[in-house]
């Protein structure tokens, strides 16, 4: 059965850098929809398909959200034809999205909890010279969510206040997509 690996956790844990790290390693992900204007650097189909608010409005949305007067979502193609292409694929997702994709794929979906404390999360804020109103109400509102408690309900947890190679080995590990080296044949204890 092909699975979606759905990357759950508070902001600032590390699921966008983990996501793009896995889709480099040749990982397939869920691109979300968006009506912001692309930055430079970004690529469409891979950062996100970028579109008028027209063709949003006409795409069929397993959730959204608008921020900034812009949208994002993720569209209900894109989620079957990615799980229908790919034994394995990922998407960072919130909450609300997981249960979408819940109730869309049943058992095709499991999530993976990328675990950090409060006090890292607030540290990577700061590091990103996030305003200290901002990241008080970004962690508020992940507290308020639960989003640092989610660990309980998840199929999986990764903890990523280490290297993040081995939160990615990691996560290879739990999609089966790493294996252990088998010990040699010829190798005499
Ligand atoms: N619910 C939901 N949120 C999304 C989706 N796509 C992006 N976001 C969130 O929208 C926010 C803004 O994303 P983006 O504009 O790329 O961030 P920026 O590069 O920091 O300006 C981030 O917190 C994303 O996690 C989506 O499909 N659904
Ligand atoms: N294992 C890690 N160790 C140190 N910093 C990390 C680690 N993983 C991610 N980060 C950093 O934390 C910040 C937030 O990561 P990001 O991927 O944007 O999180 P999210 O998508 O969950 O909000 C980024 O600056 C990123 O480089």
């Amino acid at each position: 059965m092909n699975k979606v690996y759905a990357i759950i956790g508070p902001p600032a844990s590390g699921k966008t850098s983990l996501v793009k790290e896995l889709s480099k390693q040749g990982v397939p992900v869920m691109v979300s929809h968006t009506t912001r204007p692309k930055k430079q650097h970004e690529v469409h189909g891979a950062d996100y398909y970028f579109v008028s608010k027209e063709e949003f409005g006409q795409l069929q949305l397993i959730e959204k959200v608008t921020r900034d007067n812009n949208f994002y979502g993720l569209s209900k193609d894109e989620v079957l034809r990615k799980v229908n292409q790919h034994p394995v694929s990922i998407v960072d997702i919130d909450l609300v999205g997981l249960e979408q994709l819940k109730k869309l794929l049943g058992g095709r979906v499991e999530s993976i909890f990328v675990l950090v404390d409060k006090n890292t999360v607030i540290q990577r804020l700061v590091t990103q010279n996030a305003k200290l109103e901002d990241i008080q109400r970004q962690v508020e509102q992940a507290a308020g969510k639960g989003e640092f408690d989610n660990w309980q309900t998840a199929d999986y947890v990764v903890k990523n206040t280490g290297a993040m190679d081995a939160s990615v080995r990691q996560m290879q590990a739990i999609m089966g997509l790493l294996w252990a080296e088998p010990a040699s044949a010829t190798e005499t204890v």
